[in-house]
């Protein structure tokens, strides 16, 4: 049986972070185990190849979530990346850290060590600025590159000049001193390519002698021998065997699956592990509770002219057919595009202050407006030329769960999001869709507008909205919180060392382990806690 002294689960973009600092040290082994495969493909590399990737199970786990009793039962895909990389290998590569507020909070929730300015210097370490933004805010000796859009489409700039319709100011920096407005968002790219947590972090350290990377290797449960764990069961190529630890095994398996191997060992709600006929190891009633989610929805308006990304007889030529040569001489064109190529924050008339006793508000929504057609949710694609505004909750209120399935393997999971279960958030959201019509009401855009397709010109009541929303509303791929650090009894993990409360050598290092989630992407603060994690095992080693 192999052994080695780290073993991490998951190479996603915490886990990836976790072994690259931990493989630092020659005299430590770490074996790195992912349940996906490379990722070296030009629909992982190149920005447009997304679109390949979104239900492709080949880098995608594509789960499916539980009837969602406040979107008409409808059932929706969990997107989840499955690939050295893990979701940053299918993700649409925005930057964004989230607001200065939110970390404020989970420290003012017991989250000693995970303030604004806790987090900003560890943000900064990681981070290669290449858009000249103010150093203040921004690092620029870290590995993974951030830079601005190689090639915006020029619609992006009607959205963003609209934005004074709605009293938005223009944005140029997201991370920095305010999130509100509009503007062109920052990408995890390098020269009009991806860069995603394992290209930045594992791919130029993969040579360490003491570092090993196993792929298409699923983890099932945890080896435990009272409060220590000894290694994971695995499974690869149909046959189970064990892996052992010598000092600690990490669990950055992703908000799903961290907390799916934590029950799957044991490790949950006694009651509900032994109905499940799992001996329960550890009572801890937190796990897989928490759950939380961006939930967002579309205003998409047809274009009048092909001012946009989309195939037309107009485009065919001159985008469509040139777009492969464009990007391989310049990194230019139409394959540059990650769809979300723009977007920004506002504040709707309910939006509150996430700082208790400040005066300022904070936004409550976030926009990803995308230069392309659309006629409804769902549609992959369609001839023809458009734009359409995405809206999100930005600080849900709901909070859903992840189970293990009662079938029997331990393997599967009831993902249910709980969406809309809390009314404050449909009432954001029905605000957020009026604010992104006011954004597209704005004359910038007649020179282009055509129909709106949706929600279209026969909704326009709240309670048309909402129930447009309950049709087409989903998620925006940002679940955290099933393993959340804390220090009250739903608490998963210890916010000081990111152990598992009741075991000595267990940690989850991955975006299942915020209290709250974050106002925006989740990729970069995910990243972060990687960091955080690895200096406290590393602070730990040494002492
Ligand atoms: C479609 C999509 C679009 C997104 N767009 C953006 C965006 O534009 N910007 C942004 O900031 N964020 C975005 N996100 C969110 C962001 O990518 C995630 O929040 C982030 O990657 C979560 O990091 P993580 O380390 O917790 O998990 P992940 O990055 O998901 O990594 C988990 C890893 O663990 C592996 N794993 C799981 N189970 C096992 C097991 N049993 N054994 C071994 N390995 C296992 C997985 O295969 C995966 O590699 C997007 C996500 C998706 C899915």
């Amino acid at each position: 049986m192999k052994a080695y002294d780290y073993i991490i689960v998951g190479a996603g973009a915490a886990g990836c972070v976790v072994a690259n600092r931990l493989s630092a040290d020659p005299k430590v082994s770490v074996c790195l185990i992912e349940a996906g495969g490379d990722s070296n493909s030009p629909w992982v590399n190149i920005p447009a190849g997304i679109f390949g990737l979104y239900g492709n199970k080949k880098y995608d786990y594509a789960f499916e979530g539980t009837p969602q009793t406040h979107l008409h039962n409808r059932k929706m895909m969990v997107n989840r990346g499955k690939a050295l990389g893990g979701s940053t290998a299918i993700n649409s590569m925005v930057y964004i850290r989230g607001n200065q507020n939110d970390y404020d909070g989970w420290e003012r929730q017991g989250c000693k060590g995970w303030s604004y300015q806790d987090v900003l210097p560890v943000f900064k370490k990681l981070e290669a600025n290449k858009s000249h933004q103010s150093a203040e805010y921004h690092g620029f000796e870290g590995e993974l590159t951030v830079t601005k859009q190689q090639d915006p489409h020029s619609v992006c700039n009607t959205f963003i000049k609209a934005g004074a319709a709605a009293g938005l100011p223009e944005n140029t920096d997201f991370n920095g001193a305010s999130q509100l407005g509009l503007g062109v968002y920052d990408v995890k790219q390098n020269e009009g390519q991806r860069v995603s947590s394992y290209s930045a972090f594992v791919k130029p350290v993969q040579s360490r002698a003491n570092l090993t990377i196993l792929t298409h290797t699923d983890v099932l449960s945890l080896v435990l021998a009272g409060d220590l764990a000894k290694g994971v069961n695995v499974e690869s190529e149909g046959k189970t065997q064990q892996i052992l630890a010598n000092k600690e095994v990490i669990l950055s398996a992703g908000t799903i699956v961290s907390p799916r191997i934590l029950l799957a060992s044991g490790i949950g709600n006694k009651a509900e592990l032994e109905a499940l006929g799992i001996e329960c190891q550890v009572d801890l009633p937190g796990v897989g509770e928490n759950l939380q989610d961006h939930i967002d929805s579309m205003v998409t308006v047809r274009a009048t002219a092909p001012a946009t990304i989309g195939v037309s007889l107009a485009s065919l030529l001159p985008h469509v057919v040139l777009a492969p040569i464009k990007y391989a001489l310049q990194r230019k064109g139409w394959l540059t595009t990650n769809y979300v190529e723009a977007g920004g924050f506002a504040k709707t008339k309910l939006a509150e202050t996430a700082e208790p006793g400040s005066a300022e508000a904070d936004p409550d929504i976030q926009f990803h407006f995308t230069p392309l057609y659309r006629s409804h949710r769902g549609k992959k694609f369609e001839f023809g030329h458009g734009y359409s505004v995405f809206t999100c909750v930005l600080r849900p209120r709901s909070k859903g769960t992840v189970k293990l399935a009662q079938d029997g393997t331990h393997r599967n999971v009831l993902i249910d999001h709980n969406f809309f279960a809390d009314e404050r958030d449909q009432q954001v959201l029905v605000e957020g869709i009026k604010k992104a019509r006011e954004i597209l009401a704005s004359p910038e855009f007649d020179g282009i507008r055509g129909e709106e397709m949706a929600p279209g010109k026969d909704i326009q009541t709240d309670a048309e909205i909402l129930h447009y929303l309950r049709e087409t509303a989903s998620t925006v791929y940002h679940p955290v919180g099933t393993c959340k650090m804390g220090i009250d009894d739903m608490a998963v993990v210890d916010p000081e060392s990111l152990k598992v409360k009741g075991l000595k050598n267990v940690r989850v290092i991955d975006a299942s382990i915020m209290p709250a989630l974050i106002s925006g992407n989740t990729s970069s603060p995910s990243m972060m806690i990687g960091e955080k994690g690895a200096q406290m095992i590393l602070s730990e080693a040494s002492n």
